[in-house]
């Protein structure tokens, strides 16, 4: 039976990155599992990659059709985006192992959906200052930074990754990524390697 490896962290901890680079190590042969949200389109993702990008109406459909597995709504300074996951057919657990990405919340949602033998959590650790000063970093080489909503996550945080939430949620294995991309990296890949012959 195959599993969806789920990153998980707080904002700016390095998530997207790591991602893309377990994706694309054939080895691991991880098919993507993609999240949606309403939020709009950074500059340099990709619809279908990051996320699937949609509007409300879609969200609407969905819920409609009794697809969704899991959503959260975010009020931001530009108006409430949702994020969330779609039973859409992309999941086939008899045939492949996934690479997701999501929230704590989410994490709980999707266990309770597909068992918890499915999943198996990769949680991204940074100390706070150095996650600060990557998401500025981040935020000044956008097209439109947008600081304020880069503050909201940042604080946002602080209260959706409690330790108190981390335990209940059954995570006990971090990956530290204070260090460079390639050292947090090559830990969770080489987790994933032993995972996988379990
Ligand atoms: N180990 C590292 N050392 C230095 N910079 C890093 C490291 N890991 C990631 N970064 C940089 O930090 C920034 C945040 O990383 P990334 O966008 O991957 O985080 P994320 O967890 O996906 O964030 P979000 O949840 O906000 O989308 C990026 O600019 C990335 O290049």
């Amino acid at each position: 039976m195959g599993k969806i490896y789920y990153l998980m962290g707080k904002s700016a901890s390095g998530k997207d990155h790591i991602y893309e680079n377990l994706i694309q190590e054939t080895a691991l042969d991880l098919k993507p599992f993609v999240l949606y949200t309403t939020r709009p389109i950074r500059s340099g993702e990709q619809d279908g990659r990051e996320y699937f990008f949609v509007d409300e109406k879609r969200l609407s459909e969905l819920r409609e059709a009794g697809k969704i597995i899991e959503e959260r709504m975010y009020s931001t300074v530009q108006g409430p985006w949702y994020y969330f996951t779609a039973d859409d057919g992309q999941i086939d657990l008899a045939k492949h192992d996934y690479l997701g990405i999501g929230t704590l919340e989410s994490y709980l949602k999707l266990k309770a959906y597909f068992g918890e033998q499915a999943m198996v959590p990769l949680y991204v650790e940074v100390d706070d200052g150095l996650r600060l000063s990557r998401a500025l970093e981040r935020e000044r080489k956008q097209t439109e930074p947008k600081y304020a909503e880069m503050c909201r996550r940042f604080l946002a945080d602080c209260e959706d990754f409690t330790e108190e939430k981390i335990a209940e949620a059954g995570i006990v294995r971090r990956f530290s990524n204070n260090s460079t991309p390639e050292d947090c990296f090559s830990e969770i890949q080489n987790f994933v390697e032993q995972q996988k012959k379990l």
